[in-house]
């Protein structure tokens, strides 16, 4: 999704702008709002770096506003006030009535010894294991607060035996002492009620109770925070607690917050990336509670793989070899700085430099490439409106005619920045990834002003579109035939899409419109095939006379600019190949004869010219049709 949709994705989807929300309401939005964005981001509509920041940012707000104790703007962690918000929540103490009464206290027969040791004047009291209280199936010793478990042994007013007390029973009969309550058909567990629990010197039993609860239960709204977000959860945070053990009085509990909770099943869901070191919103979420650790990920800096020259300098981006790597611009902050690093380090072309000399023949296409390319990107102030160049043009023609020359050349002449990206490895390499690359390429390109994104083998990325195709490469075609538009591009966005191919009829048609420029590359003419062998030839000693390159040159009549160098090629190594073998070590390079027209003869042998008359004609014909030649 692009930086446009995005907003207006956000805007339409997120307001919560009345300001009269409660912070129940406020919550529940943002709760709403973070499902929607996994449901956008699961049906595709919207980018995995874009769920990965919007994610961020509301969970970020919905925790802020549940771990707020300001009663005005936060929940305090679903405190009592927020508990309606769970429509889900179970609180069956108002259902269950306990089968202990005054009465059936005073006969428990724990309780009737201490009423007995009360009347004899002191002794031990209770022994261990004489109070049976039946309180329900579950049995969940670590969920017990600290008091209950043994922590606190020397104090603990009960000690539970095996299996201890599940929390919902202890919450129950916290707030309502009187009524411990279970459901009645369900199975029993035993507490301990030790003698040294007891209140001192008060052997009233129901007065005992009360007091001993009070003292070492938290208080009810905890209690039932405990109640509500263990009613549905499985061992799945036990883990996450871990850290805590010792010094947080949960320790070991299965306790967790609504956001504790939250981010552990997105963390669930998410593992895989966390895994992999991916910028994941869960991990920003817990970001807040725990300081600066940020994650790597989308919003990590972005360091450049060619170091600029005072970088290297210095040690580093910005002199600081440690730092960390740094998004440049805004628009990319989308973009997975995997993807990035591989556009800048993988597309951007650094070949040797290429001059319009170094191009033989071809002076219509040449001129017509310095008219829409070099001159609009060197001043934009005069080519605009209708002179404002294509933003697409196709170089076509035979197979080493020297359309990636022109490419390169373009590279060099025309002070863009060049992107070169073979539609090849687009589509092969980064498989799965490839609409993502090329709006991560589109974006690259937009930010690095004039720019020129050349693709060689252009038919490879946008042949036909077929229905029995792959939809991976469908998804390229059309993301490409999108950014192509321009749609996402402004009028004055100055970024040229220049494809080549020796395969025009397979292009499709919509493509084909966009590339508005479409420029036939023919083989080289009588002339450029001489400017071709003079110009290699300058480099290396020859006897070539006039009249012997005239014979050359009629005798490479339908030779491309490729089989002519090659053809170069081969007559050069004639004077190494006359060379006595004994001798090829020994021999200067002065001593190498030079390059003579016997050579081109014997090269002839072997070089044919690589593009057939028929194929030739096809090209004609495409180019009669689509072509921008006269
Ligand atoms: N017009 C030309 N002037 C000088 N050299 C040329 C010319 N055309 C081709 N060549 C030579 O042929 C080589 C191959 O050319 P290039 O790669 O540009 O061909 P192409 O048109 O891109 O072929 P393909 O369609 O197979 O990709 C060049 O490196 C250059 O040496
Ligand atoms: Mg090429």
């Amino acid at each position: 999704m692009s930086g446009a949709h995005l907003d207006e994705w956000q805007r339409r989807s997120f307001d919560i702008s009345s300001g009269n929300c409660t912070p129940e309401q406020t919550a529940d939005a943002y709760r709403a709002h973070i499902l929607s964005i996994q449901y956008a981001w699961a049906s595709s509509q919207l980018s995995q770096a874009g769920m990965d920041s919007l994610l961020r940012t509301y969970s970020e707000r919905y925790a802020a506003v549940l771990d707020s104790d300001d009663p005005r703007t936060g929940l305090n962690n679903y405190a009592d006030s927020a508990l309606h918000l769970a429509r889900s929540q179970r609180n069956h103490s108002g259902k269950w009535e306990s089968f202990l009464t005054m009465e059936s206290v005073l006969e428990l027969p724990c309780v009737q010894r201490m009423i007995q040791a009360g009347k004899g004047g002191g002794g031990s009291l209770v022994a261990a294991g004489d109070v049976n209280i039946s309180v329900g199936q579950e049995s969940r010793g670590s969920s017990l607060p600290a008091a209950f478990t043994g922590d606190r042994s020397d104090t603990a007013l009960f000690k539970p035996t095996v299996p201890p007390q599940p929390k919902a029973e202890v919450i129950t009969s916290a707030s309502n002492p009187n009524s411990f309550s279970h459901p009645p058909a369900q199975p029993q567990s035993v507490f301990t009620h030790p003698s040294s629990a007891l209140p001192q010197g008060n052997p009233g039993p129901a007065g005992g109770t009360q007091n001993s609860q009070s003292s070492y239960l938290p208080n009810s709204n905890t209690s039932k925070r405990k109640n509500f977000y263990n009613t549905d959860r499985g061992d799945g945070g036990r883990g996450q607690q871990g850290g805590q053990a010792g010094s947080d009085p949960r320790a070991g509990s299965n306790f967790k917050t609504a956001r504790e909770q939250f981010i552990v099943e997105q963390q669930k869901k998410h593992s895989n990336q966390a895994r992999t070191g991916q910028a994941s919103w869960p991990a920003a979420a817990v970001k807040k509670s725990l300081g600066a650790n940020r994650p790597r990920g989308t919003f990590s800096k972005f360091v450049s793989p060619i170091p600029r020259q005072e970088e290297e300098e210095e040690g580093g981006p910005n002199g600081n070899s440690n730092q960390e790597p740094q998004i440049v611009d805004e628009r990319l902050k989308n973009f997975e700085p995997k993807i990035i690093e591989l556009i800048m380090s993988e597309i951007m072309d650094h070949g040797p430099p290429v001059a319009w000399e170094d191009i033989a023949g071809l002076e219509f296409a040449k001129t017509t490439i310095k008219e829409i390319v070099v001159w609009p990107m060197l001043r934009p102030d005069i080519f605009t409106g209708l002179r404002g160049p294509p933003k697409g043009i196709l170089l076509f023609g035979p197979p080493g005619t020297g359309k990636t020359l022109i490419g390169k050349c373009i590279a060099c002449q025309s002070g863009a920045t060049f992107f070169s990206i073979s539609a090849s490895s687009l589509t092969s390499k980064w498989v799965g990834e490839g609409e993502k690359m090329v709006r991560a390429l589109f974006s690259i390109a937009r930010c690095h002003q004039p720019a020129v994104i050349f693709i060689d083998e252009i038919d490879s990325l946008l042949s036909q579109r077929t229905d029995g195709e792959h939809d991976s490469s469908r998804r390229i075609k059309t993301e490409f035939l999108v950014q192509l538009d321009g749609a996402t591009t402004s009028a004055e966005d100055r970024i040229l899409v220049v494809g080549a191919t020796n395969r025009p009829q397979e292009i499709d048609e919509a493509a084909r419109r966009r590339l508005a420029k479409r420029l036939y590359i023919p083989l080289p003419e009588g002339t450029a095939r001489r400017q071709i062998i003079t110009n290699l030839m300058t480099q290396e000693k020859n006897q070539l006379g006039e009249p012997e390159l005239d014979s050359v040159v009629a005798a490479t009549e339908g030779f491309s600019g490729a089989d002519m160098t090659q053809l170069c090629r081969e007559a050069a190594l004639g004077p190494i190949r006359s060379i006595q073998l004994s001798d090829i070590t020994t021999i200067t390079a002065d001593q190498v004869r030079p390059i003579q027209y016997r050579d081109f003869q014997d090269a002839l042998q072997t070089v044919r010219p690589s593009v057939s008359s028929k194929d030739l004609e096809l090209y004609e014909e495409w180019n009669k049709t689509f072509g921008c030649g006269r």
